[in-house]
């Protein structure tokens, strides 16, 4: 292998000039593949991708040395296309399909986010997308650069770590389910990070099963691994319930706004009032590296199921009605009605929840301590577990870059009046997740010259 190896570099050297100005390239490339020669993969396939490298390498150094970047800008759309929109020279375009989409200055329904336009070549129209989820603040530059599955690239230049590398979702199974909700053109930014997170955690029961009781020994046992997703709802707080900590307690039409502004993943209406998961919540939980926990009733678990988010499903049953009814009394939350309520639904929540396919695991909740065991069980915990939380790594790009993208391979080169020899790869052929949360699985490495 190392032989074959050797032999390739050879044939990258035996390059003409002008490619032979890119010396340090030469070291960097080959200190890249030896990296990489520690993982199989075959003579043919490794050969054809170092060559094709090496050109994309070497055309990005030409770029450089003209200053110019990969991404197409705003100047390459057609002339007579911008139909009243402001375009700045600065701003970024890349086109997929007939539409073109351009990033740059602020959103305008949310300044605080980069901006995104969408031009469609075929009605020659330009539109202003709904934008959900937290996006990235705007700055000076940025490259952009077209992924499979409806995603674009976006790295910000001179950017802090956690806010340099992020993915704008335009078609992506979110993106289409939530247009098709919404009925209305919508895109989605998820941040990229390294490293993977396990999956959410939606737990679902019927009123007065225990499931806040379980959530919060989880939480007070293992707080830097489990974050909690705080829902919207439209009911009352409770005595010792905290606004923005149980709940974020709202009005009526402000959610039925907010649902209409596609701010929420999913929203049911239980016992008469009206719930729901944002998603900024669901961010804010993966944003801090731990793992999300949704307490949400049956029909909110099914939008989820249905939807982009890749979850863990569990449902709580009480062992008797009678047992579910004298722990609702206990707690003391509830008037006579409420409880009445609440106990007619609990029956066609526990069928829905045994039948429906929904939950991939089903506990009961008769003895406390034996199903909280159950539960660490079923997340593969135990008392012996590092109970450390995940790393939300960021990403140290060099302030001045060109970007080229090769296959899943994106290379990141430093320039800037001296040319130096760093080159970072970002390695998204594991990449995971996506919005609503964060996009992981970000393999990154530093390729120095020695
Ligand atoms: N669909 C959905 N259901 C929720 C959400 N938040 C809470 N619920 C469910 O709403 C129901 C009532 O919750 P709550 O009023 O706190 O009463 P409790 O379950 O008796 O403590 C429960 O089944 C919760 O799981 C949410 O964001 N979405
Ligand atoms: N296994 C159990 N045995 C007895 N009481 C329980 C058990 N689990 C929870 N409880 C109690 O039942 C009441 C309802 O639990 P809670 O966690 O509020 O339910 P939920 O969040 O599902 O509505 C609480 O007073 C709680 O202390």
């Amino acid at each position: 292998m190392l032989r074959n190896l050797s032999h390739q570099f050879k044939l990258i050297e035996k390059f003409p000039e002008p490619y032979s100005i890119a010396t340090p390239t030469k070291k960097k490339l080959k200190s890249f593949f030896s990296f990489r020669s520690k993982k199989p993969s075959s003579f043919l396939s490794l050969f054809i991708f170092e060559l094709k490298l090496s050109c994309v390498f070497l055309e990005s150094i030409e770029k450089a040395s003209m200053g110019g970047a990969p991404a197409l800008f705003v100047d390459h759309l057609e002339n007579g296309h911008t139909n009243g929109c402001s375009l700045k020279s600065e701003d970024t375009s890349v086109q997929i399909g007939d539409r073109s989409y351009v990033i740059g200055g602020s959103h305008e329904e949310n300044p605080l986010f980069l901006g995104v336009q969408i031009h469609d070549k075929i009605t020659n129209k330009w539109c202003v997308p709904t934008v959900l989820g937290t996006g990235p603040k705007p700055c000076k530059a940025y490259s952009a650069i077209v992924l499979k599955q409806g995603r674009i690239l976006v790295i910000k230049k001179d950017a802090a770590s956690d806010d340099s590398i992020w993915f704008l979702e335009v078609d992506s199974p979110f993106v289409r389910e939530q247009r098709k909700l919404l009925g209305k053109e919508v895109v989605t930014w998820s941040k990229g990070v390294r490293g993977n997170a396990e999956k959410p955690i939606v737990i679902s029961g019927p009123s007065g099963v225990g499931k806040g009781t379980l959530i919060t020994m989880l939480m007070k046992e293992f707080p830097s691994m489990f974050g909690f997703s705080v829902s919207h709802t439209t009911r009352s707080p409770r005595c010792m319930e905290k606004n923005g900590v149980h709940y974020h307690f709202t009005e009526k039409t402000v959610m039925e706004k907010e649902i209409n502004d596609g701010k929420f993943l999913e929203f049911a209406s239980v016992h008469g009032n009206l719930y729901g998961t944002s998603i900024e919540s669901v961010e804010v939980v993966t944003d801090s590296g731990k793992r999300c926990i949704l307490d949400i009733d049956v029909q909110g678990a099914r939008s989820v199921k249905a939807s982009s988010l890749d979850a863990m499903f569990i449902f709580v049953c009480p062992p008797s009605m009678k047992e579910l009814e004298d722990r609702l009394r206990a707690r003391g939350t509830e008037t006579e009605e409420q409880i009445q309520k609440r106990l007619r639904n609990a029956e066609a929540e526990i069928k829905a929840g045994k039948s429906s396919g929904i939950f991939g695991h089903i506990l009961y909740n008769d003895n406390l301590e034996e199903c909280y065991k159950s539960l660490k069980n079923l997340l593969g915990i135990d008392n012996d577990a590092p109970v450390n939380g995940l790393e939300v790594e960021g990403i140290n790009l060099p302030k001045e870059h060109t970007v080229t993208k090769m296959e899943d391979k994106i290379l990141i080169q430093e320039t800037g009046e001296v040319i130096k020899n760093n080159m970072i790869v970002l390695d998204l052929s594991s990449i995971n997740g996506g919005a609503p949360g964060r996009t992981r699985g970000i393999v990154l490495d530093t390729v120095k010259s020695s």
